[in-house]
């Protein structure tokens, strides 16, 4: 038998999509293929090209190329779909639903046509809606359809406590539930500096400043950039997803999962810690929650499936 290499496709070869085409070859998870509209196809191309002409210098093998062609992407591993259009400042994440629901139902006819025992992970915003849109389209078993938001805005939330300790990033834990936004639930009393609980570590009106911040994390980088939104740290949890399952790591990360009864919810697709391994969500992880972390995560689950019935209700 031959051992095969990784191939990971990523759909939307824009700002995140390319920069996380870019982290995966530094790290040699396997050969890439960025695809683009018919439009975009020669500077998807160009842009493929110049990575893989850095792979010498970096000194990684990855094969990475540039097409508009789903056939070039056939039999992918894993799929990782960014393709859609991003917020600009006074916009929210749910402005944008209609647009990328056609966008991502049209990339998911393919990639099931092409790809159909890939791995899929979302990017596209509003991501638990996209992440349902690619459910329903795909009709792939659940385990398979999974949506970036938690790995980062778990990432802004421990940036900003070890930012106001004075501490390397490395020892902050802590992660976030819910909905990717604004009413997101970051869990104050599951987080931890060292093993030292955080709320034994900072007064509880600088962990509600910092909470709030991460909350709004995703704006406050849309604010800074004036036309466009995030794409370093979303690049690098996409990376850290796509390499839990590659490596069968079972990473337990915070991901867009679908909810059957787990924390109380049903049928909706939603941010949960979950083991994630060489069988994508392999087990949704179950937390005890105070009733406000409860009432908080409500909050946030209505604000979910508010947004996934404006694409149920409309014809895209
Ligand atoms: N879930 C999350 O944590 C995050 C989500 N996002 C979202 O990711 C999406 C992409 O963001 P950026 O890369 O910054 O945007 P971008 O505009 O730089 O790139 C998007 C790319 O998608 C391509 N595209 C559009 N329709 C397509 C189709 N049918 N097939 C293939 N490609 C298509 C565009 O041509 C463009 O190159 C946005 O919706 C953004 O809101 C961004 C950061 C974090
Ligand atoms: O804020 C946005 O529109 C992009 C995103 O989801 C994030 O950076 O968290």
């Amino acid at each position: 038998m031959r051992i095969k290499r990784n191939k990971i496709t990523i759909v939307g070869a824009g700002f995140t999509g390319a920069t996380t085409a870019l982290m995966l070859a530094q790290k040699e998870l396997g050969d890439i293929v960025l695809v683009d509209i018919p439009e975009l196809e020669n500077p998807t191309k160009g842009k493929a090209l110049d990575m893989l002409e850095a792979t010498p210098v970096m000194g990684v093998d990855a094969k990475i190329i540039g097409t508009a062609n789903y056939e070039d992407t056939a039999d992918s591993d894993i799929v990782i779909v960014t393709a859609g259009i991003a917020r600009k400042p006074g916009m929210s994440r749910d402005d944008l639903v209609s647009t990328n629901a056609r966008i991502v139902t049209s990339v998911c006819e393919q990639i099931k046509r092409t790809s159909p025992n890939a791995y899929v992970i979302i990017l596209s915003n509003p991501v638990d809606a996209m992440t349902y849109v690619a459910y329903q389209v795909l009709g792939f078993p659940k385990n398979r359809v999974i949506g970036q938001s938690g790995v980062l805005d778990t990432a802004r939330y421990c940036t900003f406590i070890a930012e106001e300790l004075n501490v390397s990033v490395e020892d902050v834990q802590g992660f976030v539930l819910g909905g990717h936004g604004d009413d997101m639930v970051p869990l104050v009393r599951y987080s931890n500096v060292g093993g030292i609980p955080l709320e034994k570590l900072l007064p509880a009106d600088r962990i509600a400043a910092i909470v709030d911040r991460a909350r709004v994390g995703g704006g406050e980088i849309v604010s800074l950039l004036g036309n466009g939104s995030a794409y370093y740290a979303p690049a690098a949890s996409l990376v850290q997803m796509t390499e839990a399952i590659l490596k069968d790591k079972k990473r337990i990360l915070p991901v867009i999962a679908y909810l059957e009864g787990e924390f109380g919810y049903q049928q909706l697709f939603m941010g949960v810690p979950v083991i994630l391994g060489a069988g994508g969500i392999e087990k949704v992880m179950e937390l005890e929650l105070t009733e406000e972390e409860q009432a908080a995560l409500d909050q946030s689950a209505q604000s979910v499936r508010d947004v996934i019935a404006i694409v149920q209700t409309s014809s895209l």
